[in-house]
C-alpha cells in the first residue's frame, strides 16, 4: 500500500533562512511518529507542507508531497487533486481550530463537508445518520455530553479531543496534529495523547505529531523524527534516542525541558554510551 505520508526532498524557505532544507521521509498506513526539535527547528513548518497550508520552495529538488499514492504538492505548486489529499488527512491544529460560536456537535460535523455537497454542507443540513457518527464520535473521544455546547465553552483539552472527533467523522487515514498539547496542564495533555493514541490504534489511522515535550514523545511513540535547522538529524526508535543527543538538540534550552526518567541524572554515562548518539538514519 502507498505510504501514508511521503516527503520527497522538500524544502521551504522564508528569506534566506531555511525552514524545512531538503527533507525526505516516509511514514507507513497506521504509523505513530513524533516530531521533536527546538523552537524554530522546522516542526509546524513540515507540518503545514505535509497538509498542503504552505508551499515548498520551487524548483528545489522535486519538492512532492503525497498522501496515500494522491499527491498533495510537488515543485513548489498545490497538486491538482489536493481536495482528494485532503479528503483522508485529519488536522489538529491550534491555529485551524474550531469555531468557538457553533455548537461542539456542528464543529464534529464540520468534518463531513468534504464528503457531502456543498449546498447541504453551508446550510448546515446533516443528516440523521451524520449526527449519529458525530455522536459516536464525540463518545469515542469521551466528551459527548458536552456536543450541545458552544465549542468556546470547552477546556483547551477538550477543544483538541472535539477536533480528533472530527477527524474520525472525516474518516481520516492520516492525522497530522501540531503542538495538540501545548498550554495544557499535564492532566489534560496525557488526556489528549491518550485519546490521539487510542483513536490511531483503533482505526489504523496514521499519526504525526509535532511535539514540544521529550517525555510525551517517547511515551506515546515508537519512531521518533528529530529537527534541528529544518533537516531531519534522527529518524528512529525513541529507544535509541539518548541524554546527549537531546542536550545536543535542544542546546541552550534543554534545561527547560522535561526529560523522561531514563535521561534523569541517575542515568550512568556508561548506559547512555551504549544507547549511542544517534544521527539521521
Ligand atoms: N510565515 C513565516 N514567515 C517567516 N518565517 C517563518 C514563518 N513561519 C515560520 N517561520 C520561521 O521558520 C522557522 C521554523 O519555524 P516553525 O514554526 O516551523 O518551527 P517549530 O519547530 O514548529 O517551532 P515551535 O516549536 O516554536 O513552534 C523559524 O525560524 C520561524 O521563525
Amino acid at each position: 500500500m502507498a505510504a501514508a505520508l511521503e516527503l520527497d526532498r522538500v524544502t521551504k524557505s522564508y528569506g534566506a533562512m531555511r525552514a524545512v532544507d531538503d527533507v525526505s521521509l516516509s511514514i507507513a498506513p497506521g504509523e505513530r511518529v513524533a516530531l521533536i526539535g527546538a523552537s524554530g527547528s522546522g516542526k509546524s513548518t513540515l507540518i503545514r507542507i505535509a497538509s498542503g497550508l504552505a508551499l515548498a520552495d520551487r524548483g528545489v529538488g522535486p519538492a512532492a508531497v503525497r498522501s496515500f499514492g494522491v499527491p498533495v504538492q510537488a515543485g513548489g505548486r498545490l497538486a491538482g487533486e489536493v481536495r482528494r489529499a485532503r479528503r483522508h488527512i485529519g488536522l489538529v491544529f491550534q491555529q485551524f481550530a474550531l469555531v468557538g460560536r457553533l455548537s461542539v456537535m456542528t464543529n464534529v460535523l464540520v468534518g463531513v463537508l468534504g464528503r457531502i455537497g456543498r449546498l447541504r454542507g453551508t446550510l448546515g443540513l446533516f443528516n440523521a445518520d451524520e449526527r449519529r457518527t458525530a455522536l459516536a464520535a464525540l463518545a469515542e473521544v469521551g466528551i459527548a455530553v458536552h456536543a450541545g455546547k458552544k465549542a468556546r465553552q470547552l477546556s483547551g483539552g477538550q477543544q483538541q479531543r472535539v477536533a480528533i472527533a472530527r477527524a474520525l467523522v472525516q474518516g481520516a487515514k492520516l492525522v497530522l496534529a501540531d503542538e495538540p498539547i501545548a498550554s495544557l496542564d499535564p492532566k489534560s495533555a496525557k488526556r489528549v495523547m491518550d485519546t490521539l493514541v487510542t483513536m490511531s490504534r483503533d482505526h489504523g489511522i496514521a499519526l504525526v505529531v509535532s511535539l514540544h515535550q521529550v517525555d510525551y514523545a517517547t511515551a506515546y511513540f515508537d519512531r521518533v523524527i528529530a529537527m534541528n535547522a529544518g533537516r531531519v538529524v534522527f529518524d528512529g526508535p525513541a529507544s535509541r534516542i539518548t541524554a546527549s543527543f537531546l542536550t545536543e538538540l535542544y542546546g541552550a534550552s534543554a534545561e527547560e525541558l522535561i526529560l523522561p526518567s531514563q535521561f534523569q541524572p541517575s542515568a550512568t554515562p556508561a548506559a547512555t554510551e551504549r544507547a549511542g548518539l544517534v544521527s539521521a538514519s
